[in-house]
């Protein structure tokens, strides 16, 4: 793994229109790792997605990826992957099909690697992508991504549509693929619960702004939910940031940001 940044985002922004569908990002990550963009339905993971793939171009800021502007040429698109939302496949053409679409369009196209993983997940290659379940239309577009063989990999809600089984198998493979190549991933969901077992490193957007990006270990050693009493968030000590806070007539529920320890009785 080299130490190289995977992705930078300085003031980053992207408007439809008149309204900001992602603004003001600025983002590190570091790369080598598998990276969770989370937040709720509009929040803008999937424009930074695009951003980040070179289909959108910004309104504001910039962004580089792998030291390079994300559209800036055939050499650079193939450094990334990009498994859109609804796992996009071919419903008339058979998995065999994908494969030598797949080879044809991508100078970096890892055949055996295609062809191997289709075997491991048992997908039948004369079968066609219309009839597959979920789960297996989602380890085709996967495998298609991968077999890409790019150096940063970024999947839209990949287990959004997916049952639970199909969810464990999903990530699990792509966990597999993580450790067996070169790559970094980042993937979306708007739900942490699909992510904490596969994520070292968390981007939570809400509302087209960033929240909090870094480390998932760090995050939850220096994020607090306290919940007590009601108070006034600007009233507790110095050195907790207010993330967020939620109050009923009698009782608060703040989500405070330190890196000291809360000694708070109440
Ligand atoms: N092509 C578009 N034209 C106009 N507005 C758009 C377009 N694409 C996205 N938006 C708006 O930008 C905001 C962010 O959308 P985005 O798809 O990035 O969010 P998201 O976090 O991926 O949401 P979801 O989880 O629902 O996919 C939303 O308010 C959305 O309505």
């Amino acid at each position: 793994m080299n130490g190289t940044a995977v992705l930078q985002a300085r003031g980053l922004g992207r408007k439809y229109g008149r309204r900001w569908a992602l603004r003001d990002c600025t983002l590190d990550l570091p790369a080598g790792h598998v990276v969770g963009l989370v937040g709720p339905n509009g929040a803008g993971k999937t424009t930074l997605l695009k951003l980040a793939a070179g289909w959108l171009a910004p309104s504001s800021g910039g962004i580089s990826v792998l030291g390079g502007s994300p559209a800036g040429g055939p050499a650079q698109l193939a450094k990334i992957g990009f498994v859109a939302q609804d796992t996009p496949v071919y419903p008339g053409l058979t998995v065999a099909d994908h494969l030598r679409l797949g080879a044809r369009l991508n100078p970096g196209w890892d055949a055996a690697l295609a062809r191997e993983r289709i075997a491991r997940l048992d997908l039948d290659p004369a079968h066609r992508a219309g009839k597959l379940s979920g789960g297996q239309r989602a380890q085709l577009a996967l495998t298609l991504g991968l077999a890409k063989r790019p150096r940063l990999l970024l999947l839209d809600e990949p287990v959004a549509a997916l049952d639970p089984l199909a969810r464990r198998e999903f990530l699990q493979t792509l966990m597999e693929a993580v450790a067996e190549l070169d790559l970094s991933v980042v993937l979306s969901s708007h739900l942490v619960s699909d992510l904490e077992r596969t994520c070292d490193h968390l981007i939570v957007l809400v509302d087209s702004r960033l929240q909090v990006a870094g480390e998932v270990d760090d995050l939850l050693a220096t994020h607090h939910r306290l919940t007590g009493p009601r108070r006034d968030p600007g009233r507790l000590p110095a050195g907790q940031d207010v993330v967020s806070a939620h109050h009923t007539d009698r009782q608060s529920t703040i989500i405070v940001r330190t890196d000291t320890p809360i000694l708070d009785p109440a």
